[in-house]
Order: structure tokens, then sequence, then C-alpha cells
């Protein structure tokens, strides 16, 4: 499931036009034929589909072949089209013909005079005409939007550019407060197609009818709460062109785990496998004080399936650790009488991380004199991947680690959006105008595997991939979350998942288990992050 900006849709449309020869206005005809079948399917179903719900499941986000279209259906339905200049406008005058053909009665809304629509939107138009579809221009004639059973939104799509003007505004603003579930096609008319920020006004979509191919703007909020229910429709333009641009931003579905991350989820285990094939990780941190952060890492990465996990900690915490996880191998490396790291502790970890697999670092690490010289001894001094989390990050965000020693393992950073803020340099509200961009530019700039975690969490790559979450639920937001997710992506790197298989796919199933964790309470808000563990 490819995710592309709004230029990589025009240099697609372009390639399929004018590479392989099929006209724009096939590519327009197949765009409003899809439209209108998820319009019919939605009347047929009779659902009555929530203005603006978002639902936030998977199950929104399916390819759907060309069905039949279906004749004679909802004759009760009467909606309107609100058409725009461009060729949004142009799928929407296509749409408005099935859906005249499946016997919903419709009534064209242009934004503009029709007269100044050109190229294949207006030879739609007067197709439109021809077929003797009712239609009426905004601002000029009377339009009683209450009529109306539904709205098809198809007034801007990848052509708009900055906020919604005059009569468009308006219309967006009265499909808005009408109440009638809202179609948009392609992407919501207001939405940034690329940041998914929302200009004023902006549609709230009940579905969003994508076209070829998913916009980054559907999958970052605010955008990806406008667009509703999301449907992606192929056109006919060929995935193969997206692969040879380049295009390497997915929507994380189990597909994509499988076929471009080959994570084979269905691999057996050998039967003559042990604990030493399953990967020993080591986990530094906590401390007296965030003393669960370390627990909960460490039973996450055992949780996740590997073989071994030994938990580094400060030797006034070990009394309470002993017994916590009997799972869990514990290794006392000095530190401050109250509990709290020093530099002199590095020493010991770089020992312990000669002969682990994996170390992690970060879960309840807190700052001490030092921290920095020791996180560069500890980036510099192990010879395997390293997860950094938590204070690990806030400790990079000090420095300009592109200086150290660069390594022959890969780091995975798993920042939440303040933490991205200080490794960055911007605020945090910066940081969620365009987290996909943000996340690419970051991971190759610093060479490192990066996971932004938040609604949509992003894993990018350092070769310039990236992957878009599709599990989770907002009662993740929990303390300890985080810690798990270290626990889970060290763990399955451990047992040889490379960075970027141990990222997405841990991702996904943090995510999932914390989806069944919190639909098996009453109340998903009392998701504990150690139900997150017990649901893996
Ligand atoms: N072969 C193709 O190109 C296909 C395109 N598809 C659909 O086309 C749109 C993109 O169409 P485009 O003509 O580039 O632009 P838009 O229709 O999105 O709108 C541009 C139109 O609107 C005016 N405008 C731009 N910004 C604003 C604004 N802020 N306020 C008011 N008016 C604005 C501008 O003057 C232009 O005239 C894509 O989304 C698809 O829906 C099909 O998918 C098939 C192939
Ligand atoms: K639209």
């Amino acid at each position: 499931m490819y995710v592309v900006t709004a230029e990589q849709m025009r240099q697609l449309d372009r390639e399929t036009i004018e590479g392989l020869g099929i006209p724009a206005i096939a590519l327009m005809e197949n765009a409003g034929r899809a439209i209108a079948e998820e319009i019919i399917a939605l009347c047929k179903r009779q659902e009555k589909v929530e203005p603006a719900a978002w639902n936030g499941s998977r199950e929104g986000f399916h390819v759907s072949g060309d069905a039949a279209l279906t004749l004679g259906t909802a004759a009760a339905e009467r909606w309107l089209v609100l058409v725009g200049k461009g060729n949004n406008g142009g799928d929407g005058l296509v749409a408005a013909r099935h859906l005249s053909e499946a016997g919903i009665a419709v009534t064209l809304v242009y934004a503009v005079p029709p007269e100044s629509l050109t190229g294949e939107a207006a030879l739609q138009r007067d197709a439109a005409a021809a077929m003797g579809l009712s239609a009426v221009v905004y601002g000029r004639d009377r339009l009683d939007i209450a009529a109306y059973s539904g709205i098809l939104d198809a007034l801007l799509g990848t052509g708009a550019a900055g906020a919604p003007r005059g009569t468009y505004a308006e219309l967006i603003a009265a499909a808005n407060s009408s109440g009638k579930p809202i179609v948009s096609a392609d992407i919501p008319s207001g939405l940034d197609a690329d940041t998914g920020q929302t200009h004023e006004p902006c549609i709230h979509a009940s579905v969003t009818v994508c076209l070829a191919f998913l916009k980054r703007g559907l999958l970052q909020y605010p955008g990806a709460g406008a667009a509703g229910h999301i449907v992606v429709r192929s056109i006919g333009i060929p995935s193969a062109l997206v692969r040879k641009q380049g295009s390497a931003v997915y929507w994380l579905t189990p597909a994509v785990l499988r076929d471009v991350l080959n994570v084979d989820t269905s691999r057996q285990r050998s039967p003559e496998g042990h604990k030493g094939t399953y990967g020993h990780v080591l986990l530094a941190g906590g401390t007296l004080r965030m003393s669960g952060a370390g627990l909960l890492a460490s039973r996450a990465a055992l949780r996740a399936g590997c073989g071994l996990v030994t938990w580094a900690l400060p030797r006034r915490l070990l009394p309470y650790a002993i017994g916590s996880v009997p799972e869990l191998m514990l290794a006392e490396v000095g530190g401050e009488e109250d509990g709290s790291w020093n530099k002199d502790t590095a020493v010991e970890v770089l020992k312990l991380s000669a002969e682990r697999d994996v170390t992690a670092a970060g879960p309840g690490l807190g700052r001490f004199a030092g921290d920095t010289e020791w996180l560069r001894s500890i980036w510099e001094g192990t010879d395997c991947p390293l997860v950094l989390d938590a204070d690990a990050l806030n400790i990079l965000a000090e420095t300009d680690y592109r200086i150290w020693t660069s390594r022959r393992h890969p780091v995975i950073l798993t920042p939440h959006p303040g933490e991205m803020a200080r490794l960055a340099g911007i605020s945090t509200v910066e940081v969620q105008r365009n987290r996909i961009q943000l996340a690419l530019d970051y991971a190759r700039e610093y060479s490192v595997t990066l996971v932004l975690k938040g609604a949509h969490t992003v894993i990018a790559t350092p070769e310039g991939q990236a992957f878009i979450n599709t599990t989770g639920s907002p009662a993740m937001g929990t303390g300890g979350a985080g810690d798990v997710l270290t626990g889970m992506i060290s763990g399955l790197l451990a047992q040889g998942l490379n960075a970027t298989q141990a990222a997405a796919f841990g991702v996904y199933l943090h995510g999932l288990a914390g989806e069944r964790a919190s639909h098996q309470r009453q109340d998903p808000s009392a998701l504990m992050a150690g139900d997150i563990i017990e649901a893996l």
C-alpha cells in the first residue's frame, strides 16, 4: 500500500498518460466510477455513516476491486455533487453520471461558473449537461442543502494550494454544517495532501475515496481525522510506476510486512532451537524512582520472543529487582548511592554488551553528570545493534552525535513527539506538522532508523524508506507503553530481524497488542502498559 505526495501523484498521472498512453479522460472515468461505486455501496448498505466518523480501524483502508456497478439502487437517495474547477471536479462530474445511472438523483453545484472549466473537466461538464443532470451555480442559483441525503465533495484535490478561497470556502462550510454524510473525492477539500494540516475551512468527511494511492496527508493528524473512513481505489495507474519512482513510503499492512519487509510471521521455530538461538538482549536503564521502566522493557523483550534478557541496573536497585521477573537476569553496574547512574557504569555496560546480541538503553535511565560521555562510549563501544529511548534520546539531543565514530551495527531511536522536538531542535507543534517528511529527513541525515511515535507512528530508515503504522489506539497513551515498545523492538532484533524489520514489526505488534488489550477492558482508557505485554 503506497503512500505518495501530491507531486508524486502528478508525476504518476503524467507518466501513465504520456508514458503508457492511457488518456487522462480514461483515468478520470475510472476515478469517477470508483467514487460512484463506493457511494452506491454506502447507500445500498443503508449504513448510517456518522458524519465525520473516524473509526480508526484498518478495515477502512481496503482496496476494493471493480465491483459491478449496481443499477437501480437506493432510488430514494438524492445527492449533491460539489464541483470544483479542476480535475477533482472532473472526477465528481463522472461520479454524478454513474450515480444518476444507478437511480440516485444528483444535483451538480458548480463552485465557479461552469464555462470556466477547461480540459477534461470541461468535457465532463458537457457530458453531464448532455445527460440532463440538474446543475446550479453556487452564489447565483438557490440551493437547499437540507433537501439532500448526501454530499459528494469534488471541490479540491491534490491541486489545491492554500486555504480554500471564496465560493469554495463557503461551500465547504455549508456542507460541514449541513449534518449530511459527506464523501470526499481523493482528499477532503481544505486538506493539505502532503502534511495532513487542515486549512480553515476543511471538509470533515464520513468517507474519503482516495484515488490510485494513499496521500500522506490522509495519514497525519489532523488530516487523518478529517478524512473519515478511507477507501483506496485503483484507477489504472500501475503500482510499478510507483516502485520505479522510488516512492518509498508505505502504509504498514500485514501485506507490506510480508512482501516489502519480508517479515515471515509463519516461520516455525527449529525443533533444535534453544534460548541461545533466540538472542540475548542487554537493557541498560532504571533508577530507584523509575525501576518499572526497566522491568517493563525487559519483560516486553522476553514476550517478544528473545531467548534471554539481562537488565543492567544500579547496584542500589538490585535488592528491589531480585525476583520481580524470575525469567530476567540482573547485572548490577555500580552507580550512585541514591540509585542513579554515573559515568563509571559505562565500562560495566560495555563488558556486558560484548556477550549480548542487542543493547537497549534509556528506559528509566534518568540524567546524570557525564551522561553524554557515557552514551558516547556506549555508542562507540558496543558492537551490536543499539536501541535508544527516553533519556538516552534526551542526551543525544544535547550533542551533535554525527561526529561520534560511525558504527558497524544499526541504531534505532524511538522518540515520542516531545523527544523528537528536542532531537531536531524544533517545537513539538512543528514535529506534528509534517511527521513523515521530518522522520525521513532525520533518519537519512543521522543515518539511524527512526521510530517517531504517535498516532500513525512513522518508521523511517537511513535509506529513505518510511512505514506508517496502522495499529494502535488512543488508550495506549499510558505510562510505560514506550518502554514496552523499546523492549519489543530489542527482542525482535535479538531474534535476527534487521533494524527496519524489528522497528516496523515491533511497532505494528505493539499497536495490535494495545488494541487487543484495550478491547478486553470495559473502558479502554483503563489500559496499562503491562497489559500490552500480556496481550502480545
Ligand atoms: N490525470 C489526472 O490528473 C487525474 C487527476 N485526478 C483528480 O484530479 C485531482 C487533481 O486535479 P487538479 O486539476 O490538479 O487540481 P484540483 O482539482 O485539486 O483543484 C485545483 C483547482 O482548484 C483551484 N484551487 C486551487 N487551490 C484553491 C484554493 N485554495 N481555493 C480555491 N480554489 C483553489 C485551482 O484554480 C484549480 O483550478 C486529484 O485530486 C484527483 O481527484 C483523478 O484522480 C484522475 C487522474
Ligand atoms: K475533494
